[in-house]
């Protein structure tokens, strides 16, 4: 089956400056993707040029068959940005029922989507009284109550409780399971053990995209952080062996 998302030589400049550097990688559909990476490696630039709102300088990005933001991808890819994006006079369930509404569906779907990010007990607070962990959860009930074909989450779990952090995994893999594809961000290398797949980039490269079980086979550790490590310096090293010869 084809990938969900598939991203070729993909160059992308922000205020001046390279942030992603030639990546080529794919996301698999009906499965939870994990885009690790330390501050500042690209991970965001990266979801925005799937989502379609980071202009590119080189390459190409198809997501659901279309060139990444093509109007008919609206409906069928669902975001969510790093700083949530509800509205602080609005309920929980009044922002929730107004994406719903946006998206052609109802009241009882979007107290669903509340419901199963654990804010049931909040829906009738307003959003701009709530802590910043539960505001990250009604964004997420809002990305992703229209029930959309590919799911792009930028931290979504920043800030949370881990009981609430291991639910919100549940659920990721529950909707994979019934055929959603995920793109899940973390900066926590605990988190990347949860994905099916993971795509680890630093400073604008893809340093790995494939499963955790074969990157802890290709680097011979069984922790990801240490296998990681690993990757970084073989890829260095790689890196300065090839502008070496270059230079010679
Ligand atoms: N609007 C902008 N103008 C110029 N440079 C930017 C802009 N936004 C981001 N950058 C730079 O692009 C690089 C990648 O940023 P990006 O937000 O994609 O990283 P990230 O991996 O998502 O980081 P974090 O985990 O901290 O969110 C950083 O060096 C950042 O400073």
């Amino acid at each position: 089956m084809e990938d969900a998302v598939s991203v070729r030589d993909l160059v992308v400049e922000r205020g001046g400056r390279p942030v992603l550097r030639s990546i080529s990688c794919a996301v698999p559909r009906g499965a939870v993707t994990g885009l690790l990476g330390p501050s500042g490696s690209g991970k965001t630039t990266l979801m925005r040029a799937i989502v379609g709102v980071q202009t590119i300088t080189s390459g190409t990005v198809t997501v659901l068959g279309r060139p990444a933001g093509a109007p008919e991808l609206r409906r069928r890819v669902g975001y969510l940005t790093q700083a949530p994006s509800v509205y602080a006079d609005l309920t929980v369930r009044e922002n929730a029922r107004y994406f719903a509404a946006l998206h052609g569906r109802g009241h009882v779907e979007a107290d669903r989507a509340v419901t199963d990010v654990g804010l049931g007990a909040a829906a009738g607070q307003l959003v701009g009284t709530l802590s910043g962990g539960q505001r990250s959860r009604a964004s997420l009930a809002c990305a992703l109550v229209g029930d959309p074909e590919l799911v792009i989450l930028d931290e979504p779990t920043v800030g949370q409780d881990p009981v609430l952090r291991a639910d919100l995994w549940a659920q990721f893999h529950a909707m994979a399971a019934a055929g959603t594809t995920l793109l899940v961000s973390s900066h926590v290398m605990d988190e990347a053990a949860r994905c099916d797949r993971l795509l680890l980039i630093r400073e604008g490269r893809l340093v790995a995209d494939d499963t955790p079980d074969a990157v802890r086979a290709a680097t011979g550790v069984e922790d990801l952080e240490t296998a990681f490590l690993r990757l970084i310096r073989a890829n260095e090293a790689g890196r300065d062996g090839a502008a070496g010869a270059e230079k010679s």
